[in-house]
C-alpha cells in the first residue's frame, strides 16, 4: 500500500515537472522564475514528508529480515548450507529443545539444538535466526533461514555478522566433514530443481598412503604435489590461473588406481565425485554435473578409455569389452558426450567455477588415449602403477603380516623381477588364511603363485613363439607357390 501511494505521488511530481518544462516556453521570464520557485519548495516539502515517513515505519517496524533460501533458483545456495551449521553449532547448553541421534559408526549420542528460533549476539548485538518460517513466501516445500535484526544496526549485521557466520560455518563443516562419495543420477531421474543430479553416501573407503604398495620416491612425489595443490589457493590465484589440478593415473587391472584415488580423498579431506559418463547425455548434462560438484573435491573418470573411443566420442554403453557392449546396446540419442565436452569439463570457462578440485582420469590403455585430453595442464601429474616390484612387496609384507624382513624376501624379489604380478594378487597371497597369521605359510603361498605364474608366462611365450614361426613358415611357403606358378605361367 505504502509503495503504491509512493509511486503515485512521484509519477505526479514527474508530470508535473513535464508540464511546467512545456509550459515554460509560453510564460515570460518573471513568470517562470516564480513557477520554479514554487515547484522547489513543494520539492522540499515533499522530502521532509518522505523523512518522516520513513521516521514512522522505522518506529512501528523496526526490524528488519533477510531470508536465505535453500536453493537460490535452479541452484543450491551454499549460503544456506553454511547458516545451517553455524545456527546448528550455535550453543546447545543453553537450548531448551535438543535432538539426539546416533550416528552410523559414531560412539556417543549426538546432541543438538532442534529450535526453530533462536538468538544470537555479535559485538553485544542481538539477532535472531527462523529456520522455516511460516511467512516464507516459497511455494515450494525448500527450506529457508531467515534472520532478524534491528535497522539501526544493519551495516554490522549485513556486512561484519554475516561474514563471520559464513566463515564460521564453512570452518565447522571443514572439520566434521565426513567424507561423502557421489555418483551422477541419469537425467531422466533428475527433478526440475536440479537437486539430486548426484547420489551420495559415506565415504569409507580406508586406503591411505601408507598402505599403498609403490616405489617410495613416486609416493613422496605425489604426497608433496599434493600438499602444495591443497596449500595453493593464494599462488594460483597470483598466476591468474584456476585452482585445479589433473592427474592420470594408468596400469594394469589391480596395480592400485582406485586405491590411490580413495588414499588421496582421505590425504586431503576432499569428497570423491565419481562420474558414470556413460549415463551422461550430452555435453549441457555434463556442464550442469560439474557446476554442481563442491569445491575442494575429487571428480573421477573410471577407465576414460572405455568411455571415449580413440577418436574422441563416447563409446555407445561404455562397457569394457565389446562382448559387453553387444549385451548392452544403448539407445543412440544418449551417445553426445564428446572429447571437447570432456576438455570444457576439465579446463573450459565453466571449470572454473569451483576452487581446489582435483580431476582424476584412470585407464588400464595410456596409449589409446587422445594426446590432447591428457596434455600437461590438463593431467598436470601422469602416475603409472605397475606390477609389484620387490619395495612394493616389502610393503605389503609389513601391512599384511607385519614382517620387515624373513628369509624367504630374497627368493620372492628373483621371483618378481622374473615375472609380473599386481600388487591385487601378491596382496591376496599374503592374506592369511587361517585366522592366526602364519607368515611362513602366506610367504610360501606367494612362492608358488609367482611360480606359477613364471611358468603360465613361459609357456604363453613359447606358445606365442610358435604361431610366429608357423605364420612365417606359411608366408614364405605362400611366396614360394606364387612364385612357382609365376615361373610355370613365363
Ligand atoms: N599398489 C597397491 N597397494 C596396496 N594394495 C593394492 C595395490 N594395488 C592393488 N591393491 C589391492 O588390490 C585391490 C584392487 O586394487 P584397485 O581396485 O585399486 O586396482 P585398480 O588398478 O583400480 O584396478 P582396476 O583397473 O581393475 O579398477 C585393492 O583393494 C587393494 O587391496
Amino acid at each position: 500500500m505504502m509503495i503504491d501511494s509512493w509511486a503515485q505521488i512521484g509519477s505526479t511530481i514527474a508530470g508535473l515537472v513535464f508540464t511546467l518544462a512545456t509550459l515554460q516556453q509560453f510564460f515570460p521570464h518573471q513568470l517562470r522564475v516564480s513557477l520554479q520557485q514554487f515547484v522547489l519548495a513543494s520539492l522540499q516539502q515533499f522530502s521532509f514528508v518522505q523523512k518522516l515517513c520513513d521516521k514512522l515505519v522505522s518506529f512501528f517496524k523496526p526490524y528488519i529480515q533477510i531470508t536465505f533460501p535453500e536453493y537460490s533458483g535452479y541452484w543450491s545456495n551454499q549460503a544456506f548450507t553454511a547458516i545451517e551449521t553455524y545456527v546448528g553449532a550455535l550453543s546447545t547448553t543453553k537450548a531448551s529443545l535438543l535432538k539426539g541421534s546416533l550416528i552410523k559408526n559414531s560412539k556417543a549420542l549426538l546432541l543438538t539444538r532442534d529450535d526453530h528460533k533462536l538468538s544470537d549476539e555479535f559485538d553485544g548485538v542481538k539477532v535472531w535466526w527462523i529456520l522455516d518460517p511460516s511467512s516464507s513466501t516459497s511455494s515450494s516445500e525448500d527450506k529457508c533461514f531467515q534472520l532478524i535484526f534491528h535497522r539501526q544496526h544493519r551495516d554490522l549485521i549485513t556486512g561484519p555478522y554475516l561474514d563471520h557466520v559464513l566463515e564460521q560455518g564453512k570452518a565447522i563443516e571443514a572439520r566434521n566433514k565426513q567424507r561423502r562419495l557421489y555418483t551422477n543420477n541419469p537425467s531422466d531421474n533428475w527433478s526440475s530443481y536440479k537437486k539430486n543430479l548426484w547420489s551420495d553416501i559415506a565415504f569409507e573407503n580406508p586406503a591411505t598412503f601408507q598402505t599403498i604398495a609403490m616405489d617410495p620416491k613416486k609416493k613422496e612425489e605425489i604426497i608433496n604435489d599434493l600438499v602444495s595443490f591443497s596449500k595453493g589457493k593464494e599462488y594460483y590465484m597470483k598466476l591468474g590461473k584456476p585452482w585445479k589440478r589433473g592427474y592420470l593415473l594408468y596400469g594394469p587391472p589391480g596395480t592400485g588406481k582406485s586405491t590411490m584415488i580413495a588414499a588421496m580423498a582421505n590425504f586431503l579431506n576432499y569428497d570423491i565425485y565419481d562420474l558414470e559418463l556413460t549415463t551422461v547425455k550430452n555435453n549441457t548434462e555434463l556442464r550442469k554435473l560439474l557446476t554442481e560438484t563442491s569445491s575442494k573435491s575429487i571428480i573421477v573418470i573410471e577407465d576414460i578409455d572405455c568411455s571415449l573411443d580413440v577418436t574422441g566420442e563416447r563409446k555407445k554403453g561404455g562397457s569394457k569389452t565389446k562382448e559387453k557392449d553387444e549385451k548392452n546396446p544403448v539407445n543412440e540419442n544418449t551417445s553426445k558426450v564428446t572429447l571437447s565436452g570432456i576438455l570444457n569439463f576439465i579446463d573450459g570457462t565453466w571449470s572454473a567455477c569451483g576452487t581446489g578440485r582435483i580431476f582424476v582420469f584412470t585407464t588400464n590403455h595410456v596409449n589409446k588415449l587422445d594426446p590432447a585430453l591428457i596434455r600437461r595442464g590438463r593431467m598436470d601429474m601422469h602416475i603409472e602403477l605397475s606390477y609389484c616390484s620387490f619395495e612394493a612387496f616389502k610393503m605389503l609384507a609389513k601391512n599384511y603380516l607385519d614382517l620387515h624382513s624373513h628369509d624367504l624376501f630374497e627368493k620372492i624379489g628373483i621371483l618378481l623381477k622374473e615375472t609380473e604380478m599386481t600388487p591385487a594378487d601378491v596382496a591376496e597371497n599374503l592374506m592369511p588364511k587361517r585366522e592366526k597369521k602364519d607368515p611362513d605359510s602366506c610367504l610360501e603361498s606367494l612362492i608358488q603363485a609367482l611360480e606359477e605364474a613364471k611358468e603360465k608366462a613361459k609357456s604363453k611365450a613359447e606358445k606365442e613363439k610358435t604361431t610366429k614361426i608357423k605364420k612365417e613358415r606359411g608366408k614364405k611357403f605362400y611366396a614360394s607357390l606364387i612364385k612357382k606358378r609365376w615361373l610355370f605361367q613365363a
